[in-house]
C-alpha cells in the first residue's frame, strides 16, 4: 500500500462519516454560496504577479511536524502582506495537521485573495464542503482519479463558479487526465506514492508536454528563487511553496525575504 492508497482510504471513511453529520442542504446555507470568486487565473495572468501560492501546512507525511508554533491567520496574513497570489490551507487533518476551521479563518482573514482549498478530494460533498467554506479553487490529484471522475467532479466545481488545478505527476497522468473542465494544470515534483523527490524534474520533463494555452504550476520542492526563474524560463507561471516557507518562525517574513530575490 503506497502512501496515497492509505490517504485515500482514511479520506473515504471521513467523507462518510461528514455526510451522515452534515447534511448538503446544511452546508448550502453557506454565505459564500452568494458570493463571487476570487480567480486563480487572473491572478497568475496579471503581469505584476509574483505567482507564489504559498501554502500553511503544519505537518506532512514525509517531513512530519514542520511548525507547530504559528497560528493560521499571522502566516496567511504574513503571505498576503509579502505579495503572495493565492493561499493554499490544508484541510486533511490526519496526515497534514488541517482542518476546515484552518481553512476559515484563513479565508476570514485574507477575503480578497484566491485561495486553494488543499485536500484530497474523491466526492462531490467535498466540493460543495470547499464552497460553503469560501474557497476559489479546487485541487483534483490525478493519481487517485479516474478520467471520468475528474470530468464529474470539475463540471462541479465550475458550476459552483469555482476553478480546478488538477495535479498530475508524470506525462501518462496528464495525458489521460486533461479535459474541458481543467482551468489549470499543476505539476506535483514530489511523487505522492512515496514522497521520495527533492528536485524539479517532474516539472522540466513536462513543461512542453502540457498544451501552451494552459497555464502551468510548480509544485512542491522549491527552495530557491534561483529555481523559480528556471520553472519561469520553461513557462511555469505559478509556483506552490509550503515547506520552505513553513519551516520558519515567520513564514510571511520569509516570503518576503524569497521574493526580493527573484
Ligand atoms: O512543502 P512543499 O514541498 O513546498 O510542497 C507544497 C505543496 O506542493 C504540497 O504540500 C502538495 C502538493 N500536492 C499535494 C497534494 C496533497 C497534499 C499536499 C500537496
Amino acid at each position: 500500500m503506497t502512501i496515497l492508497d492509505k490517504i485515500i482510504a482514511n479520506k473515504t471513511k471521513e467523507v462518510e462519516t461528514r455526510k451522515m453529520q452534515v447534511p448538503i442542504s446544511l452546508l448550502e446555507k453557506s454565505s459564500f454560496f452568494a458570493k463571487a470568486t476570487n480567480s486563480l487565473k487572473t491572478s497568475l495572468l496579471n503581469p505584476a504577479s509574483t505567482g507564489i501560492i504559498s501554502e500553511f501546512k503544519r505537518k506532512s507525511p514525509s517531513k512530519g511536524i514542520i511548525n507547530a508554533n504559528v497560528t493560521v491567520e499571522e502566516v496567511t496574513a504574513g503571505y498576503v502582506k509579502a505579495g503572495a497570489s493565492c493561499l493554499s490551507v490544508l484541510t486533511d487533518s490526519d496526515f497534514f495537521g488541517g482542518s476546515d476551521e484552518d481553512f476559515l479563518k484563513a479565508r476570514r482573514t485574507n477575503p480578497g485573495i484566491p485561495m486553494l482549498r488543499k485536500d484530497f478530494m474523491i466526492d462531490e460533498y467535498q466540493i460543495i464542503e470547499a464552497k460553503s467554506l469560501g474557497a476559489d479553487v479546487i485541487l483534483l490529484i490525478a493519481a487517485n482519479l479516474t478520467p471520468q471522475r475528474i470530468q464529474e467532479l470539475g463540471r462541479l466545481v465550475k458550476e459552483l463558479g469555482m476553478e480546478t488545478l488538477l495535479e498530475v505527476h508524470d506525462e501518462e497522468e496528464l495525458n489521460r487526465s486533461l479535459c474541458s473542465y481543467i482551468d489549470v494544470v499543476g505539476v506535483n515534483n514530489r511523487n505522492l506514492k512515496n514522497f521520495a523527490e527533492q528536485n524539479v524534474n517532474a516539472s522540466l520533463e513536462l513543461a512542453d508536454k502540457i498544451p501552451s494555452g494552459i497555464i502551468k504550476i510548480s509544485e512542491s520542492c522549491i527552495s530557491q528563487p534561483e529555481t523559480i526563474k528556471l520553472l519561469k524560463s520553461v513557462g511555469y507561471k505559478g509556483f506552490l511553496i509550503g515547506e520552505t516557507f513553513m519551516k520558519t518562525a515567520d513564514p510571511g517574513q520569509a516570503l518576503k525575504e524569497f521574493i526580493q530575490d527573484l
